[in-house]
């Protein structure tokens, strides 16, 4: 099975580490949860794993061939419109550019409800898009491009209830189809009900988890999000 593998990673932007022998593996098929708190590294860690930005140390084993990563800022030409946009995302991203014929179809399997927003969102201009649109239908773009290792940097973030459930139903699609996702998010619900396991960043180190239970139990508390709290606050409880 194919896998990504990132063992003892450390990394620096000044004399105080940012992330100390962070490791994390994710593996074909599998949507694998980033949580931290803001500032604790999650940009920077995919920055890495997408060779934007190199390790002080530490070793990357990685078996897909075409990967595909959602940046947490998303800027768009503004007299162009979301289909020239797509295009472009398109061309760039795949040897074989995706057209909306079949963009529309791997949607429809995977969230036939969202066929028709989507198509709405095809003709507008970008400039009149807001940003939760944006987000969404960006998410959704890449999803619908062939890749084998997906990056997705709060792909929910500003976008609402009814998106961002279209959003995990086509994750969970390209992921039964192969896909390989990596995925943050600061809402600690949506990684524990979707993920089939994820990482806590704490103290500088990612910390794995397979459900939410687990995360409690470790930190002796009763709420998914007490266990964030204790997580960032009380390094005695990280290990
Ligand atoms: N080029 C840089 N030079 C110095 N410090 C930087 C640079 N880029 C980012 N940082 C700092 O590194 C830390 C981690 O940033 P990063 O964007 O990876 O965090 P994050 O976990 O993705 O945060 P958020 O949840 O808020 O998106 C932040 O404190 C940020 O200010």
């Amino acid at each position: 099975m194919k896998k990504f593998t990132a063992q003892n990673i450390d990394f620096s932007y000044t004399d105080t580490p940012l992330l100390t022998q962070a490791s994390l593996e994710v593996a074909q098929g599998d949507i694998v949860g980033i949580l931290g708190p803001n500032g604790s590294g999650k940009t920077t860690f995919f920055d890495i794993v997408c060779d934007l930005k190199k390790a002080k140390s530490g070793f990357i084993k990685n078996d897909f061939i075409r990967f595909l990563y959602l940046s947490q800022i998303i800027s768009t030409p503004p007299p162009l419109r979301m289909r020239d946009i797509f295009k472009m995302v398109s061309a760039l991203s795949s040897n074989e550019p995706m057209t909306q014929d079949k963009t529309l179809k791997k949607l429809s399997a995977w969230s036939p409800a969202i066929v028709d927003r989507y198509q709405d969102m095809w003709n507008k201009k970008s400039s009149l898009c807001s940003y939760g649109e944006t987000r969404w239908f960006f998410t959704l773009s890449l999803l619908s491009i062939s890749a084998d290792f997906v990056i997705l940097d709060e792909p929910t973030a500003g976008v609402d209830p009814e998106f961002r459930h279209y959003i995990w139903q086509c994750l969970h699609g390209a992921a039964r189809e192969g896909t390989a996702i990596l995925v943050s998010s600061h809402n600690v619900d949506e990684v524990i009900n979707h993920c089939d396991y994820f990482y806590m960043i704490s103290q500088k180190c990612f910390n794995r988890f397979n459900n939410g239970s687990e995360f409690m139990q470790k930190y002796g508390v009763k709420t998914v999000d007490d266990a964030f709290i204790r997580a960032v606050t009380e390094p005695v409880f990280a290990t």
